[in-house]
């Protein structure tokens, strides 16, 4: 039998993506599209897989380290694919108490049997069973003598992320970080006031029983919870509202385009923020997108349409490499970043990035604003942004920049934004815990000479 036949099921499915983002370091979301897109499964099941890929993903070391205590540390040292199963079912025992235990162990016990073997689905067996059989006392780590260790096993982070943002944020606040960033992500929705507005959308979604809560920081975004399936809706496919979170939602209110401006969008794609300026433009004046990737514009150009924009022009270039002047009224650089803000929609971003991550992004991130400074006008905007909470990518990289551009001067984003989502220094600042949103950053600057 070929080995394609085992990954079956929604659990079986999970552990065969599991395998590849351990193995190949693959995008989580990336391989899960592949397997939403097909028929195999019924809209439950791709619930269920999408559940379960994402919390094994963003609980790992926690389930490593209790499936470790139990194996007697033979568990690092199983297949991948006994590694994973077993994941699936300890993710299911603690987090998805609606299934019967059983049936977890029965399902992970069948699927390790049919792939290695009777010897290894006995071991299975016996360690879930034993976790089952103590779940009122599982092993944490001591909190007193490695704090560090402790909060990066019960809240499942990389060490070095946590030994950072303990030294920056102290113990609790960092624990009410890490909290908020396993949570299940909300999906918030942008009405789009080419076509309709967030009360008729509020209405809509009241006729199609969709529960909603008014977004307490921008008038036109509704939170509509843990729903699955938006993409598939008719109001979506219609362009009556675009999936976008706050904090992005937030840098665009900065940015403040106006219709009848040129606004050029250096780091557009997938096009969340585009299509928003757009919108706030009233499809008047000019947008320019540029991406440095040909596939990703080919989103933005798709939201676009989809939404109703007539006036963006599309530019696939590598923004920093382009040497030309222009005299835009404002510059939006959204730039590619560590992503640490957005850990509760992408839980493998902590996995996937390293340090030396941070110190190559930014010098793109310096290079873009480069780029910005010579498409705005005298007394024109940039909006610097990033979806992450890393201080060297983002007002490091103000820094620098204000540094050798004195032409240009920080504006106090309170002018354009609720107070509590700007800092001292007069830029935006979100974070999950507090904000309950996702992380971000966002300055905006102007050309004074
Ligand atoms: C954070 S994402 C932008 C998200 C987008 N603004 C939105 O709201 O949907 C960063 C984007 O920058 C693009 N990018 C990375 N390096 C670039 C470069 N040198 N020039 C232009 N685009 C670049 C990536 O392809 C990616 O689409």
């Amino acid at each position: 039998m070929e080995l394609q036949e085992f990954y079956k099921g929604p659990r079986g499915i999970a552990v065969k993506i599991l395998n590849r983002v351990e193995r190949t370091d693959s995008y989580l979301d990336k391989l899960l599209d592949i397997e939403l897109k097909s028929d195999e499964l019924n809209e439950l099941d791709k619930r269920f897989l999408t559940e379960l890929t994402h919390g094994v993903v963003r609980w790992k070391t926690r389930l490593d380290f209790i499936i470790e205590y139990f194996c007697k540390n033979k568990f690092a040292m199983q297949d991948p694919n006994i590694r994973n199963a077993m994941r699936v079912a300890l993710y299911q025992i603690l987090f998805l108490t609606k299934i019967p235990h059983a049936a977890d162990v029965n399902e992970a016990v069948e699927f390790v049997k049919k792939i290695r073997g009777q010897k290894a689905a006995n071991l299975v067996n016996a360690v879930l069973r034993n976790i089952i059989r103590n779940l009122n006392k599982l092993p944490t780590p001591d909190s007193e003598s490695d704090p560090i260790q402790y909060l990066s096993i019960m809240y499942a982070h990389p060490t070095w992320i946590v030994k950072r943002w303990v030294e920056r944020y102290g113990f609790y606040e960092t624990e009410q970080l890490l909290s908020a960033n396993n949570e299940r992500p909300t999906v918030v929705v942008r009405a789009n006031s080419l076509k309709t507005n967030v009360d008729e959308l509020a209405k809509l979604f009241d006729e199609r029983g969709i529960k909603y809560v008014k977004s307490k920081y921008l008038d036109d975004f509704l939170k509509v919870g843990h729903l699955t399936g938006i993409y598939n809706l008719d109001l979506f496919n219609q362009g009556y509202f675009s999936v976008q979170d706050e904090s992005a939602g937030l840098v665009v209110k900065l940015l403040d385009p106006k219709p009848g401006e040129t606004v050029i969008d250096l780091c557009s794609a997938p096009g969340g923020k585009t299509t928003y300026i757009g919108e706030l433009m009233k499809n008047e004046g000019k947008i320019i997108a540029v991406d440095k990737y040909e596939h990703r514009l080919n989103l933005v150009k798709q939201s676009c349409e989809r939404v109703g924009l007539t006036n963006v022009e599309f530019i696939a270039e590598d923004a920093t490499a382009v040497n030309f002047n222009g005299s835009a009224d404002k510059v939006l650089v959204d730039a590619p970043c560590s992503g640490f803000g957005v850990i509760q929609k992408k839980p493998d971003i902590k996995w996937q990035r390293e340090l030396s991550d941070i110190k190559n992004l930014v010098k793109t991130q310096l290079e873009l604003l480069e780029t910005a400074s010579k498409l705005v006008k005298n007394g024109g905007v940039i909006v610097y942004s990033t979806c992450t909470i890393e201080p060297e990518e983002n007002i490091e990289v103000v820094k620098s920049f204000l540094d050798k551009h004195p032409e240009f001067e920080i504006e106090d984003a309170r002018k354009y934004l609720p107070s509590d989502v700007v800092t001292n220094g007069g830029y935006m600042e979100t974070f999950p815990h507090k904000h309950d949103m996702d992380g971000g950053f966002a300055v905006r600057l102007i050309k004074v000479k």
